[in-house]
C-alpha cells in the first residue's frame, strides 16, 4: 500500500457519495485516519455500524478538526450552512472541497464563511446512482469516471495536485473547468435528463389515473429507464433545480424548441426529418459505445454488476 495522501480526511455528509469516498480511501490506503459527520444521528450511527470511518462526530466543526482534506458531501442548497459549521474548526492550510452537481453556486454559498488560510477548491464527480445514503454506496463508484474540479483563479497549485491525486485514487478521471461552464454542461448531460425523467413518469402516472388503465405495468425498457432516474433523491434534485435555474432554464428552452419541431415533423408526417433526426442521434450514441464510455448504460442487471457487494 503507498504512503497516504492525506494524515486526516474528514466527510462531511455520509450519503451516497460521502460513505462511497470513505469506502474509497479505505480501499486505496488514501488516508491515515477518516472522520465521518452527519447532521443525522441514525445516519451517523448506521455510517459506524458500517465501519466507514474511524472517528464518528454529530459536530461537523470537530469532525474537521485537524483534517488536511475536508470534503462536503450534502445537497447543493445545504452548502453554505455547512460550510458556515465547519468554518471555525478548519484548519489553516485545510484543502475544502465539495462533490455538489451545481458549482456556482455552492462557490457563492461556501467560499463567503471559508477562511483565507484554507485552500477551496470545488468539484463534481460526474458518477452516482438513484440511490442515496450511506448503505448505497460502494468503493469503485468512481472507478474510470470523470471528477471535475472548478478551481478559484487564485487556487493554488500544489493544492490542486494534491486533490486531484486523490480523486486519481479513488479511481476518477481528473477534468478542470470553470464553474458556469460546467454548470451549463452539466444542465444538458445530467440536470434535463433527470427532469425529464420526473415529468414523463409524472405524466404516465396521471395518465394511468385518467384512464383507469394499468400504463405502467406494460412499460417497455425504455420507460423503465425514466423511472430509474425519476426514482433519484427528491431533496437533491429539488436543489439542483433551485440552484442550477439559469442553465436549466436555457436548455429546457433549447429543449421545447427542438421537441415542438419533432412535433410538428409528426403532425406534418414528415418522415425524412424523422428520419435524419434519428439517423444522427443514432450515431451520437454509437460514437460513445466506440469511446468506451458506455459505463453509465441503465440496465437492470446493473446492481448485480455494479455493487458486488450487495446481496
Ligand atoms: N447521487 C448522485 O448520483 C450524485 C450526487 N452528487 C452530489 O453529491 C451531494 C450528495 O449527494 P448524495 O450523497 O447522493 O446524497 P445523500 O442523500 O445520499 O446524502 C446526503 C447527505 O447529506 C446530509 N444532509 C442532508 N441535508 C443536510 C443539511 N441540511 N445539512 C447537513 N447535512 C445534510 C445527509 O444526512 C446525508 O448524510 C449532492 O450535492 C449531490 O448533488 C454528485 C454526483 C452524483
Ligand atoms: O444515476 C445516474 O444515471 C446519474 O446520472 C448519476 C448522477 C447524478 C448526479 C450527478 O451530479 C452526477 C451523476
Amino acid at each position: 500500500m503507498p504512503e497516504p495522501l492525506f494524515d486526516k480526511v474528514a466527510l462531511v455528509g455520509i450519503g451516497l457519495i460521502g460513505s462511497s469516498l470513505a469506502r474509497a480511501v479505505r480501499h486505496g490506503g488514501l488516508a491515515t485516519i477518516i472522520a465521518i459527520s452527519s447532521r443525522s444521528e441514525k445516519t451517523l450511527a448506521r455510517a459506524r455500524e458500517l465501519g466507514l470511518g474511524d472517528v464518528y462526530e454529530q459536530d461537523a466543526a470537530e469532525a474537521v478538526r485537524d483534517a488536511d482534506l475536508v470534503i462536503v458531501s450534502v445537497p447543493v442548497g445545504a452548502s453554505g450552512a455547512v460550510a458556515k459549521a465547519i468554518a471555525a474548526g478548519l484548519k489553516p492550510g485545510a484543502i475544502v472541497t465539495d462533490v455538489g452537481s451545481t458549482k456556482a453556486s455552492v462557490i457563492a454559498q461556501m467560499q463567503p464563511h471559508l477562511p483565507d488560510s484554507v485552500h477551496f477548491i470545488p468539484g463534481h464527480p460526474i458518477a452516482g446512482t438513484e440511490d442515496s445514503g450511506p448503505d448505497a454506496g460502494f468503493a469503485d463508484l468512481f472507478e474510470g469516471r470523470w471528477c471535475i474540479l472548478t478551481p478559484l483563479p487564485d487556487t493554488d497549485v500544489d493544492a490542486l495536485a494534491r486533490l486531484s491525486a486523490f480523486w486519481e485514487g479513488c479511481g476518477a478521471m481528473v477534468d478542470r473547468m470553470d464553474p458556469e461552464h460546467h454548470d451549463m454542461v452539466l444542465a444538458i448531460v445530467s440536470h434535463l435528463p433527470h427532469i425529464i425523467a420526473y415529468n414523463i413518469v409524472g405524466t404516465a402516472d396521471d395518465l394511468e389515473a385518467v384512464t383507469k388503465s394499468e400504463v405502467i405495468k406494460y412499460s417497455a425498457s425504455g420507460f423503465r429507464d425514466f423511472t430509474r432516474l425519476a426514482a433519484s433523491d427528491p431533496t437533491m434534485w429539488r436543489d439542483v433545480c433551485l440552484h442550477n435555474s439559469d442553465a436549466i432554464l436555457e436548455m429546457l428552452a433549447r429543449f421545447s424548441e427542438d421537441l415542438s419541431a419533432l412535433q410538428r415533423a409528426i403532425r406534418w408526417g414528415d418522415g425524412e426529418k424523422l428520419f435524419e433526426m434519428f439517423t444522427r442521434t443514432r450515431a451520437i450514441r454509437r460514437s460513445i459505445i466506440e469511446a468506451g464510455q458506455d459505463i453509465d448504460v441503465p440496465d437492470f442487471g446493473r446492481h448485480a454488476l455494479a455493487h458486488p457487494e450487495k446481496p
